[in-house]
Formats: C-alpha cells, sequence, structure tokens
C-alpha cells in the first residue's frame, strides 16, 4: 500500500519519517499528474504547493488550526491529505469533489469563495474571535499566493493585522506568477526578498515578523520556519518560494500560465485530449478588439491579471503599450479607466464576469456618475458551472442594471458581439458594457426583421407569447417558439441586443401579445425579466410577463448543461410553464395553478 492510501487525514503525517514524507510528496505529485490530466483543474498551482501544504499539515493540527487557502484553487494536496483522495475521480464534476475548498465536504475546509485576496481578512477575523474568547491553544493560518497579494484588499487586512498582540501566520505562496508573472512594484519587492533574503520587508516595516525567503521544496525547511512562526504567537509573514507546475515538463515549460488550468489532456504529450470545438465568445472578442486597436489608437485595454483567459494576448502582442496588467485588482483597474477615460483615452476593461462585483463602487461611482466613456467586457457572464458557485455570472446584469448612465449588451452570437462591441467603444456618452458566456459561441443566429431597435428572430402565428430573448439563450428561446407552435401557440421571438436601459419598443410589443415571457442567463432577481416587467408596467400595459433565469441560490459546480436544467432554462421547462402561463390566462380560474407555481419558484429560489 502507498503511502498515499495510508493517509486518511493530517495526523497520518505526523507520524512520517523525512524520508517517507518526501516519498509522499512524490506520490502526491504523480497523483496530480495522473488525475488532473484526466479531469482538467488547477494542476499547476497545486503541483506547487505539495511540499508546503505537507509541512503546513505537520506542523499544525487541523482543524483546530485553522488553514484558510487564498481562492482556494491550490487546495487539491490539502483534500488529499484530508481523507478526500476518492473524489478526484469526480474532480469539478456535478455531484463530485470541488475544485476550492469546500465546508460541505470537510471540517478541515473553512472558505469556498475562490475570489482572491480575502485569506488574511479571514484570518484576521479568527484571530480576534479567538481573543475574545480566551483561545490561546490554536492558529490561523492563511495561505496567500504572490498573485492574490497584488489585490488591495489583501493590504487592507495587513494593515489591520499588524502590531496587534494576536496570533496569525500568513504563508506567502511565491512563484512569481498569477497566470502571467505577477506585475507591479510589490511583485519586484518580493523578487528582491527572494534574491536578497535580508532585505528589509514591507511586512516588517508595518509591523509584522518576517521568516524567509524558505525553499518552498523543502519540507524540513518549511516545517523549521512554521513552528518558528507558530511559536512567534504575533502576527508573522512566511515567505515560501515555489515553483508554479514543478514537476511536469508540460506545467514547467509552460510559458504562458504554468499550467494554471488545464484541460483534460495525455500527461504523455500534454497535448488535450479533445479539441475545442469552434471558436470561443473569448476568441472573437480578442479578434475584434485587436481590429478595433487598428484602427483607434485611443482604445487602451485593461485586464486584471487574466491576460489570455479574456483573450487579450493578440492585442498585447500587436500593441503591448496599449494593454495594461493591473494584477487581481479588478477595483483600481476600474477607476485608473475612469482616470484614462478623463485623458481622452477609450478604455476597454475586461474582466469575467464574477470578478466585476469586486468593483461595483468603482463602476457606480468612478465611472457611471462621471459619465465617462469606459467600455467593460465580461466574460465568463452566465452559467459557467465547473468552477462552482462563486464562478457563475449570474450576477452581472442584476447588480449593475441599477448603475445609471450604464448601457449593457448582451450579444447572442459571434456577429452580434462584433457588432456590439463596436457601438460600445464607438458610444462616447458615458459607459457600455458587453457581456458573454464561457465557450464555444455556436452558429450566428440572423434576425428575420428589427422592429425599433429589436432584433425580431421568429414572428408565427397569432400573437399570444413575446418572447424576450437575452444573449446567448436565444437557441432556447428559438426551441420554445418551436415547442409552443406545434401547440399551435403564436409566438414572436425577439432580442434586444442593448439589454439596458430597455428598450420602449419591447411594451409596444407586449402590448399587441397576451404574455410575455423573459429568458436571460442570470439572476431572476434584478435581471432583464425583472426591468422588462417593470417598463411594460410603466408603460400601462396590462400583459402579463414571466420571467425565466437563475433562481435566487448559489448553484453547485457540475457542467454549464446541467446547471442549466437545474435553473429550468431549457426549452422542455420554459415551454410547459408558458404554456401552463396561457392556460392559466385563457381559464381565468387557474391562476390560482400559476400562483402555486411561482409560490413553489420563489421557495426553490430561497433554499
Ligand atoms: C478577485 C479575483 N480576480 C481574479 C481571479 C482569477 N484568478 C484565479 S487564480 C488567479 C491567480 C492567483 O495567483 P496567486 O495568488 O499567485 O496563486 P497561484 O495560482 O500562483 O498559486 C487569478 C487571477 C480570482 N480568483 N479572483
Ligand atoms: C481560480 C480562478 O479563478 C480561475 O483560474 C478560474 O478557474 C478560471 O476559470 P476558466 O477556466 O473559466 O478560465
Ligand atoms: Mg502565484
Amino acid at each position: 500500500m502507498s503511502l498515499l492510501d495510508q493517509v486518511d487525514g493530517p495526523a497520518r503525517l505526523r507520524g512520517m519519517t523525512a524520508d517517507q514524507l518526501t516519498e509522499l510528496a512524490a506520490e502526491i505529485r504523480a497523483f496530480l499528474i495522473e488525475r488532473v490530466s484526466a479531469t482538467g483543474g488547477h494542476l499547476g498551482p497545486n503541483l506547487g504547493v505539495v511540499e508546503l501544504t505537507i509541512a503546513l499539515h505537520t506542523v499544525f493540527e487541523s482543524p483546530r488550526d485553522r488553514l484558510l487557502w487564498d481562492t482556494g484553487h491550490q487546495s487539491y494536496v490539502h483534500k488529499l491529505l484530508t481523507g478526500r483522495r476518492a473524489g478526484f475521480e469526480r474532480l469539478r464534476k456535478g455531484g463530485g469533489l470541488s475544485g476550492y475548498p469546500s465546508p460541505a465536504e470537510s471540517e478541515h475546509d473553512l472558505v469556498e469563495n475562490s475570489h482572491a485576496s480575502t485569506a488574511v481578512s479571514y484570518a484576521d477575523g479568527l484571530a480576534r474571535a479567538d481573543a475574545y474568547a480566551g483561545r490561546t491553544d490554536r492558529s490561523v493560518v492563511a495561505v496567500i499566493g504572490d498573485g492574490a497579494m497584488t489585490g488591495g484588499m489583501a493590504w487592507e487586512a495587513v494593515n489591520n493585522v499588524s502590531g496587534a498582540d494576536r496570533p496569525l501566520v500568513i504563508v506567502l505562496n511565491d512563484n512569481e506568477r498569477s497566470y502571467a508573472l505577477t506585475p507591479g512594484g510589490v511583485a519586484g519587492h518580493f523578487g528582491d526578498l527572494r534574491s536578497r533574503g535580508s532585505a528589509h520587508s514591507v511586512f516588517e516595516q508595518v509591523g509584522l515578523a518576517y521568516i524567509g525567503p524558505v525553499d518552498g521544496h523543502d519540507i524540513a525547511a518549511l516545517q523549521e520556519a512554521l513552528r518558528r512562526a507558530r511559536d512567534l504567537r504575533m502576527p508573522v509573514v512566511v515567505h515560501a518560494v515555489t515553483e508554479k507546475g514543478r514537476g511536469f515538463v508540460h506545467t514547467e515549460d509552460n510559458e504562458l500560465d504554468r499550467g494554471h488550468a488545464v484541460k483534460p489532456m495525455d500527461p504523455a504529450t500534454g497535448r488535450p485530449l479533445s479539441s475545442s470545438s469552434g471558436t470561443s465568445f473569448t476568441a472573437v472578442f480578442g479578434e475584434r478588439i485587436t481590429e478595433i486597436a487598428e484602427r483607434r489608437e485611443d482604445v487602451v485595454a485593461v485586464t486584471a491579471a487574466m491576460l489570455e483567459p479574456v483573450g487579450l494576448l493578440g492585442m498585447q502582442k500587436r500593441f503591448p503599450e496599449r494593454v495594461i496588467d493591473v494584477g487581481i485588482a479588478e477595483q483600481h483597474a476600474v477607476t485608473m479607466a475612469a482616470g484614462m477615460s478623463m485623458g481622452g483615452v477609450h478604455p476597454v476593461v475586461a474582466i469575467y464576469s464574477t470578478f466585476v462585483n469586486r468593483a461595483l463602487d468603482q463602476v457606480l461611482m468612478d465611472v457611471a456618475l462621471h459619465r465617462r466613456a469606459v467600455t467593460f467586457v465580461l466574460d465568463r457572464s452566465g452559467v459557467t458551472g465547473d468552477d462552482g458557485p462563486s464562478h457563475n455570472g449570474v450576477w452581472d446584469m442584476s447588480v449593475l442594471q441599477v448603475v445609471p448612465n450604464l448601457r449593457i449588451a448582451a450579444p447572442r452570437d459571434a456577429t452580434r458581439l462584433g457588432e456590439l462591441l463596436e457601438e460600445a467603444v464607438a458610444w462616447e456618452d458615458g459607459p457600455t458594457l458587453v457581456r458573454f458566456p464561457k465557450g464555444a459561441v455556436g452558429g450566428d443566429v440572423p434576425a428575420e426583421a428589427v422592429f425599433s431597435g429589436v432584433d425580431v428572430l421568429r414572428r408565427s402565428g397569432p400573437l399570444d407569447v413575446l418572447i424576450v430573448s437575452v444573449g446567448v439563450l436565444a437557441g432556447v428561446a428559438l426551441g420554445v417558439a418551436d415547442a409552443l407552435r406545434e401547440q399551435g401557440i403564436g409566438v414572436t421571438v425577439v432580442d434586444p441586443r442593448w439589454v439596458a436601459p430597455v428598450n420602449p419598443g419591447l411594451a409596444d410589443m407586449a402590448r399587441r401579445h397576451r404574455l410575455v415571457a423573459t429568458v436571460e442567463d442570470n439572476s431572476r432577481t434584478g435581471g432583464v425579466g425583472a426591468t422588462t416587467a417593470q417598463a411594460v408596467q410603466d408603460a400601462g400595459v396590462t400583459t402579463p410577463v414571466r420571467s425565466f433565469g437563475v433562481p435566487r441560490r448559489f448553484l453547485d459546480h457540475g457542467s454549464r448543461a446541467d446547471v442549466l436544467s437545474l435553473c429550468g432554462l431549457t426549452v422542455q421547462d420554459i415551454s410547459l410553464s408558458v404554456s401552463e402561463a396561457l392556460a392559466a390566462i385563457d381559464g381565468g380560474s387557474e391562476d390560482g395553478e400559476w400562483d402555486g407555481e411561482l409560490a413553489r419558484m420563489s421557495t426553490a429560489e430561497e433554499k
């Protein structure tokens, strides 16, 4: 039986010899390469923390000592050492192991949010709670990457932790990278510490103790440093120098991102097991923004440490000085863009939908209040699936529709993405936003006609149902139309393209129909369905509106298709609900049934 097979929990580690721990590290590395090559996932980050995680679990006694993993994508080794080896068969699959820490999975996991730069704040809170309760027999350890240390929130926490008389250990997992090399002066300072060692660290200058740099792959050296930090009983940083992707040729040689997030691959060759079908929304954006930058030298792109994932590699290669990587600093990215706009630049800020939540105040106050012409491009909008509840981009239209002056577009296909991006960058009277989902872009969905700026995708039969289709769910909306037509129900399917502010033409169309159904890959709460219903009502139109979107709850990880199906965003579910709603309207008395359905839906949302 291998050493890894014997590890049913961290206590087993504490009985192992140094040689056994070294052997265990080799077994874990081989396991990760074999398993994560099969499932896909964050192989690079986890290969970089094998020895560090072993050292942490031999020096600290989880769960009494709390280990917090910033962002959490590097917690696979932690999961292996806390009895979850079998779960890796279904890593990031529906019903399988989450790709991030998950309190629902284990008492050893406290935080699952995958949004970076939060661990030191959680740790400060836990340390204060221990102090209030007089608990002096335990430690709090925050493991945070050099990339996550470019997030402002991490420095807010350092400011509050410094000088405190509470024990708190911060392990800086410094591999010089987010995806790409970590940008900025803080990363430069870490480089000085790595090379000069004795340099006075920024941490000591603000009142924390500093231990390091330590070889992040030398278990004994790490254990010695962690024991010193544990016994200091004050805020202390242990600076571990690690290599992202260590021990696997296809991640070590990957200059782009050291295998940060790999797709299922052949571990022998490093080649993906399946070639992606067709082009992606991301690729279409990347090509188009580069073309626009050719024509518009005032256009500058901004990324928050995700240059390649958001599709800006091509523009960076063509115009290196006009693509800015601010690190994991979305708030700075947005307000810096406002400043650039004041200086005559048209910034295009490319962020994943879920991460724009970080910068709501900056979008609202620094950009929109000042009517700055900044274009936001939100990739991974809608259900993303595999990365779990904190990565779905299902809140952007709810959160950002409240922003005055902001115009929001949701392209349904590649052609509309190109058109809407051009329109957004051409708009100089305030901010614009274009949002699209992860993955393949699918075929074009042409309009049959245009009615007061709204694309009419399908018009057939009597004026029974108006389906307002938002973005990429056009395929589902047209499928619903086909299903309803088979029942003799007349359907008009429209796509407003610009969803905020609501096109008044929609109220005119609603007036002519018996029912309106909105379909969106966003939360129902505050989504396009809600604002469309409000606009219809405000226009004095009494046509009822039913909105189909993501329920108001966190969605467990799973494939995008499965999660959308769980949300009821399928042709079958929507067409059944629409025909029932029509029947209720026709029958009058069945309102009770529909009210019952709504009641069921709303309780489902609260669960
Ligand atoms: C607020 C936020 N923005 C962007 C991301 C996307 N992201 C996930 S991991 C990562 C890089 C993290 O770098 P680092 O903290 O150094 O960890 P490493 O992967 O190097 O171990 C980024 C940018 C995120 N998780 N959270
Ligand atoms: C951990 C993190 O936030 C990212 O690495 C995320 O996993 C990216 O997901 P995509 O695969 O959609 O780019
Ligand atoms: Mg890093």
